[in-house]
């Protein structure tokens, strides 16, 4: 009884499944994938694997374009080959996605191999995240994005702060577990907030120190511990431009692998016309400022390189699309827009 049980059961689940849209199938494969190791390590031998050095990926360059290649198992043995390493490097590799049809797609860091007989054995070369991200088409940039931000996190997990003990990951690479202790570690991210102030008619972009010369962006801050979203923006932007905000609005996040790992919250903030006075923190800002409609829709449309004035000072320039400060600042645009029309 309990076997004709279990077939039905078999069965309705998976006419349950066929049932559900591709999205849905494709998310349980991945949860699967994390769960179960043995389907992950068989899953390594039909995968394709995007390849990093010392958290730099491995990027072609076709024509004019950049392209990230994603290698089969049977190449990356080929390259490993060179090294006299086994496989035991596929077993390195983190999970970080799938096709469609359930093809997984791994992320692997050779950084202990030589890295100059990987690139002129497949033509390319290792770059910068930072470079990488704002060279590639959109598709390929938040799956590098999230596999620089896992291969970093293991990298710095390899032991267990309770015990000393070296922690074991799983063939995902989605946890890390000290068998001395029983801890069970999680990649983690850090909430920042990013906020665009405006007092309606203006809005106030900063610049850091470290910046490139004339760039300017959106307030941001970590957000501490026991803080919602809603108290960080109001902490940050009284702490770092000295202004109280009278309401606030959620935009969008993106996860934002610099410094580590960040989950960019993205919200637009508004300051009394009244007090509208900027008192700045300069141990962290080098300047912050009210922007006009004008000068920020002429900010959108320059360049980097066409911000130099012959004499040695910059204009405005904003962070390119890939980055949510850009898109704070186009709503703020399209909203100002709409008001007045
Ligand atoms: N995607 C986007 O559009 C944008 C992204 N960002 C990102 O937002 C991040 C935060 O913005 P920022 O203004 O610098 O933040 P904060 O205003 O919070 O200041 C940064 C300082 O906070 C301290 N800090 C507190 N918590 C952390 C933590 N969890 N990790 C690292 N440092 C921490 C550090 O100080 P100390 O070193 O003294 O300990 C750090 O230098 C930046 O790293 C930047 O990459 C910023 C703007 C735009
Ligand atoms: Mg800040």
């Amino acid at each position: 009884m309990a076997a004709v049980y279990q077939a039905l059961h078999r069965r309705v689940s998976s006419l349950v499944c066929r049932l559900h849209s591709t999205y849905v199938r494709k998310m349980r494969y991945l949860n699967q994938l994390k769960e179960d190791d043995s389907l992950c390590r068989q899953a390594q031998t039909s995968g394709t694997f995007y390849l990093f050095h010392n958290l730099s990926p491995f990027l072609q360059k076709v024509g004019k374009k950049y392209l990230v290649p994603q290698l089969s198992a049977a190449e990356m043995k080929g390259i490993l080959e060179k090294f006299q390493e086994a496989e035991q490097w596929i077993e390195k590799s983190v999970l970080i996605g799938c096709s469609d049809e359930h093809r997984p797609c791994f992320a692997l860091d050779l950084g202990a191999l030589d890295k100059s007989v990987i690139e002129s054995e497949l033509q390319g070369s290792f770059t910068d995240l930072r470079k990488a991200l704002f060279v590639l088409d959109g598709k390929d940039s938040p799956l590098l994005a999230l596999a620089q931000s896992l291969l970093r996190w293991h990298d710095s997990h390899q032991y267990c702060s309770k015990t000393g003990q070296p922690t074991q990951k799983n063939p995902a690479g989605s946890k890390r577990v000290c068998h001395a202790s029983g801890v069970t570690y999680y990649p983690q991210m850090s909430p920042v907030v990013i906020t665009l102030v405006s007092n309606r008619s203006r809005c106030l972009l900063v610049r850091q120190p470290s910046f490139p010369p004339g760039m300017f962006t959106a307030l941001s801050g970590f957000c501490d511990l026991g803080e919602n979203v809603e108290e960080a923006v109001r902490r940050e932007v009284a702490e770092e431009v000295g202004l109280e905000v009278e309401s606030l609005r959620y935009s969008a996040s993106q996860h934002w692998p610099f410094p580590s790992s960040s989950l960019m919250i993205a919200c637009h903030a508004l300051v009394g016309a009244q007090r509208a006075e900027i008192s700045m923190d300069t141990l962290e800002l080098e300047e912050a400022r009210w922007f006009g409609m004008e000068e920020i829709v002429e900010g959108l449309k320059r360049e980097p390189s066409s911000s130099k004035q012959d004499d040695g000072s910059f204009l405005p320039w904003f962070p390119p699309k890939q980055a949510i400060a850009h898109q704070l600042i186009c709503e703020w645009v399209q909203q100002q827009t709409a008001q007045t029309a």
